[in-house]
C-alpha cells in the first residue's frame, strides 16, 4: 500500500487510524486536515485510489457506503483493493466482498480490537479475512494503524472473531458494573473494590480504564455504547444462527438497550453503568 489510499469514514476510529497513516508517510484521500484530499462521494475516493478502507459505525452504513449511488461499487474494478474495518456481521461482510470481487477488484475485511486511544496510538489488534493478497499488500498499513495483525482465513471469520469478543467485553462491563454496584450499595469504597480487582486474577485494562471514569460517571464516548449495543446484537444473532445458547449476553445486551432508551447511545459503554444502577435507584 505506497500508493494513495481512500479512508471512508471519519468518527473516532477512523479519524484517528487515518492520522496514523498519514504520520507514516501514506497519502490519505477524504481527510480534510493535515495536508490530504477531500472527495465527494465513496465512488470518488475509489476512482482516485488503488486501496480504500473503510471505518463505519454499523452494517447499514458499511453496506450503503458501497451499493448506493456515488458508492464505491460503481468506481470498484480490476487492480483496486477495498478494506472494511467496521464492526459488521459476517452476512454483510460476504456481501460487501461478492459485489466487490464480482466487478475484479479485491476484498478484505480487517475489524478491530482496542478503542480510541489504541487507534491513536497504533496499537489496534486487527482481525483481518477474505483475499489473502490483499492482506499481504494491506500489512504496512495495519502495522502503523497495529500492534498486531492476524489473517483468520475467509472472508466472515474476521467479523465473527471481533463479535465474539466484544460480546465477551459487554457482558464483563455489566458483571463489572453489577459488582460497583454491589459494593457501594453495601457500605464498600469502590476505588478500594478497584484496588483489590487490580491486584488478582481477574485484573485487566477494560477494568482499570473505565473503573475510575465510572465512579466519576464520566462517559466521554471512547467507544461509543450504541455500537456496543450493535455488537451484543449482531453476536447474539451469530448465537442464534449456531444454536448457541448465551443467557449471559442476552442479560448484557438488555442493559444496554435499556442505556439506548434512557439517552446514553452517544456516551461511552460504560454508561451501562447508570442503566445497570437505574433500577435500584427507582425502587
Ligand atoms: N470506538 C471504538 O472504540 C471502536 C469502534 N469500533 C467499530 O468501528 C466502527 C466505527 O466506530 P467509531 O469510529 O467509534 O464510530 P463513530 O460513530 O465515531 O463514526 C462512524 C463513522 O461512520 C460514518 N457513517 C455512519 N453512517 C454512514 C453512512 N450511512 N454513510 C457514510 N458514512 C456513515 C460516520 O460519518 P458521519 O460522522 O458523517 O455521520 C462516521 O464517520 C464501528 O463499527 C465500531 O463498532 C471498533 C473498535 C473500537
Ligand atoms: O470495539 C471496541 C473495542 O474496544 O475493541
Amino acid at each position: 500500500m505506497g500508493e494513495e489510499v481512500g479512508f471512508l469514514g471519519l468518527g473516532i476510529m477512523g479519524k484517528a487510524m487515518s492520522m496514523n497513516l498519514i504520520r507514516h508517510g501514506f497519502k490519505c484521500d477524504e481527510l480534510v486536515e493535515h495536508g490530504a484530499s477531500v472527495a465527494e462521494t465513496p465512488a470518488a475516493v475509489v476512482k482516485k485510489c488503488k486501496y480504500t478502507i473503510a471505518m463505519l459505525s454499523d452494517p447499514s452504513a458499511a453496506h450503503s457506503v458501497v451499493f448506493d449511488k456515488d458508492g464505491v461499487l460503481e468506481q470498484m474494478c480490476s487492480g483496486k483493493g477495498y478494506v472494511d474495518m467496521s464492526t459488521v456481521d459476517s452476512d454483510t461482510s460476504s456481501k460487501i466482498s461478492e459485489a466487490i470481487t464480482s466487478k475484479g477488484g479485491c476484498f478484505l475485511e480487517a475489524p478491530v480490537s482496542g478503542s480510541k486511544k489504541p487507534a491513536e496510538d497504533g496499537q489496534l489488534v486487527i482481525l483481518a479475512a477474505g483475499e489473502k493478497k490483499l492482506y499481504e499488500e494491506a500489512l504496512p498499513a495495519f502495522d502503523v494503524m497495529g500492534k498486531k495483525s492476524l489473517f483468520l482465513g475467509q472472508v466472515g471469520n474476521g467479523a465473527k472473531m471481533k463479535l465474539v469478543v466484544n460480546m465477551i467485553m459487554g457482558s464483563m462491563l455489566n458483571a463489572f458494573s453489577e459488582g460497583l454496584i454491589l459494593a457501594d450499595k453495601s457500605g464498600l469504597n469502590t476505588q478500594t473494590l478497584l484496588d483489590v480487582l487490580d491486584l488478582g486474577g481477574i485484573a485487566n485494562p477494560m477494568f482499570k480504564m473505565k473503573g475510575p471514569t465510572m465512579i466519576q460517571k464520566s462517559y466521554s464516548p471512547a467507544f461509543p455504547l450504541k455500537h456496543q449495543q450493535k455488537d451484543m446484537r449482531l453476536a447474539l444473532a451469530l448465537g442464534d444462527e449456531n444454536a448457541v445458547s448465551m443467557p449471559v449476553a442476552a442479560a448484557a445486551n438488555e442493559a444496554f438497550k435499556k442505556a439506548r432508551s434512557m439517552g446514553l447511545g452517544d456516551l461511552d459503554f460504560s454508561a451501562v453503568y447508570e442503566a445497570v444502577k437505574f433500577p435500584q435507584n427507582s425502587s
